[in-house]
């Protein structure tokens, strides 16, 4: 019916919890607990990625019936799931928290798909688990409509992430105190299934560490490279080693298209960071608009800003260092998780460099041209412009004929540029700048060979677009889709993701999905402040 088989590897190889069940309780010596989800009063399918579901064999039709709404709200299990809950633990905000697992999320089992793909299921806001602590196990309909829009949104765009198949409302409410100010209120509920080939997670390898049982982590850690990473051979110490150089390789490599795309985590726990390298757990994050490093949306970070837009890259390196810690005990010595902490900072300086030069359109990025990205990024800081609408609008910058002054007059390059401002005397008040660096830029671009209306400008425009998306899936435009979800339309949500699966494409009729952060969505929650309640 569903056009695939489940073959649940780690529910079947690794300890399980003897008590299955949702009774709160702290569970050593086994890395999940059995527990079903707790059935919903009126599933209903608001959205689903048609992606996801023809990568999975699902037909649209199946879709449509309402027992796929039912499957993945939680009501009906299909034959060969298994549900579970995973154990984990984490460091929050720098501090080791013990164990906190799946406390909302609840695996179906993993699907082997008719390509031979591995694919788990995992509901999130599906109810109760033994990890559930003093929550409720469930999601509300905005945090679950971000995660849906944000998983498929980011796949799009070339980012490594977990996917999400379907949206689907509960029919109930569920109480939140969404800024934590004593004013808890009723909110619709919803469940997102996503997809990962694995939900392992960093925390996973901390937990049993944490706890001194050096057996249990290497079950898990062989059990990872088997499922996981089998095309890594060798075996001992060799081979750990390759699988954390690897595990270190992947993060840079995801943390640097975050800071390509200008996108914003918002909780860089150990727990929500996964072994593959997958963007994974879409709750407070958010999008640069204005280009400010400093920029984090997380209201319960405002005070330090750990997790701010410029500081991604050093959170991953200080959370590869905790799971180098956890790991430490299948090694002999250090070198080899030195090896693969160095990798990570090769990784990412070699993926930033090339970031450097396809964001800016030069055939390589030399020395130099770190400098000239700094210099460009200071500005946009100063001058308070949107980075999306600034790159994108890079591409048709014509280097030939370019007279510095140009900028400020209102002619060339300013014409380009002035719609990514969001403040005009900012604007004026860097023109000069703005002047200097695009003289600096001209000139590099020129010693580039650019042509203006040649074959070379057009490859260097081609590969800028195809660096610099179009449409990114900015706050304000999430908040809209929800709050016209919350009235009971869900058409906001269906059309946003058609958008986004075309990030790097004009969409002739599309412009408002490209339009700069309005006024009123400067501080409006859920716009540029987002509360980890969810
Ligand atoms: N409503 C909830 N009910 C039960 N547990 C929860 C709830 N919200 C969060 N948790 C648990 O709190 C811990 C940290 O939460 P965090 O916000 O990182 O995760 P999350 O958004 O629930 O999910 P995930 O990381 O699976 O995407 C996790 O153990 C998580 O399962
Ligand atoms: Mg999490």
């Amino acid at each position: 019916m569903l056009g695939f088989d489940f073959d649940n590897a780690f529910v079947r190889e690794m300890p399980g919890d003897p008590e299955t069940g949702p009774r709160v309780r702290q569970v050593e010596g086994a890395l999940w607990s059995a527990v079903d989800p707790t059935p919903v009063a009126a599933p209903r399918l608001l959205a689903h990625s048609a992606e996801m579901a023809s990568r999975l064999g699902i037909s649209e039709e199946h879709i449509a019936s309402p027992g796929f709404a039912r499957v993945f709200a939680g009501n009906e299990l299909l034959p060969g799931m298994q549900p579970f809950a995973s154990n984990y633990g984490g460091h929050q905000f720098g501090h080791w928290a013990g164990q906190l697992g799946d406390g909302r999320a609840i695996s179906l089992g993993e699907v082997v798909n008719a390509a031979g793909e591995r694919w788990e299921l995992q509901l999130k806001g599906a109810g109760p688990t033994p990890y559930s602590r003093t929550a409720d196990g469930r999601a509300v309909l905005r945090s679950s409509i971000r995660e849906f829009l944000c998983s498929e949104a980011m796949h799009h765009l070339g980012v490594p992430t977990t996917r999400a198949l379907s949206l689907v409302g509960t029919g109930e409410m569920v109480v939140r105190d969404m800024f934590y100010d004593g004013h808890p209120a009723p909110e619709p509920g919803a469940i997102v299934c996503r997809v990962a080939p694995s939900f392992l997670r960093f925390g996973n390898f901390e937990l049993p560490a944490s706890r001194g049982n050096t057996a249990l982590l290497r079950q898990l850690a062989d059990f990872c490279i088997r499922r996981d990473f089998p095309h890594l051979g060798g075996a001992g110490e060799a081979l750990y080693g390759q699988w954390f150089r690897e595990i270190c390789e992947h993060t840079a490599v995801m943390v640097a298209h975050w800071m390509r795309v200008g996108f914003v985590h918002g909780v860089m726990n150990t727990d929500n960071m996964s072994v593959l390298g997958l963007t994974i757990d879409y709750g407070p994050y958010g999008w640069i608009d204005n280009f400010d490093p400093d920029w984090t949306p997380n209201t319960t970070d405002a005070q330090r800003k750990r997790y701010r837009f410029g500081q991604q890259a050093s959170v991953a390196y200080w959370n590869l260092g905790r799971l180098a810690g956890a790991l430490s005990p299948l090694f002999d010595g250090v070198e080899a998780l030195q090896a693969g902490l160095q990798a990570y900072v090769d990784t990412f300086n070699a993926a930033d460099r090339d970031n450097i030069a396809r964001k800016l359109g030069l055939a390589e990025c030399r020395d130099d041209d770190v400098g000239l990205m700094q210099a460009l990024q200071t500005l946009l800081r100063d001058g308070e412009v949107d980075m999306t609408l600034f790159f994108r609008a890079l591409a048709d910058f014509k280097p030939i004929g370019f007279e510095p002054a140009s900028f400020e007059s209102g002619t060339s390059a300013h014409g380009l540029f002035a719609d990514a401002f969001y403040d005009d005397a900012k604007r004026i008040a860097t023109a000069p700048a703005f002047d200097d660096w695009f003289a600096i830029y001209a000139r590099r671009l020129r010693e580039d060979g650019s042509d203006e209306n040649g074959p070379a400008a057009t490859h260097r425009r081609n590969r800028m677009r195809a660096a610099n998306p179009r449409y990114v899936l900015r706050n304000y435009l999430a908040q809209q889709a929800i709050d016209r979800a919350s009235q009971g339309d869900p058409e906001g949500v269906k059309e946003l993701l058609d958008v986004m699966r075309r990030p790097y494409d004009d969409q002739p009729g599309r412009e408002a999905f490209a339009a700069k952060r309005p006024d009123w969505a400067r501080s409006r929650a859920g716009c540029s402040m987002l509360s980890c309640s969810s």
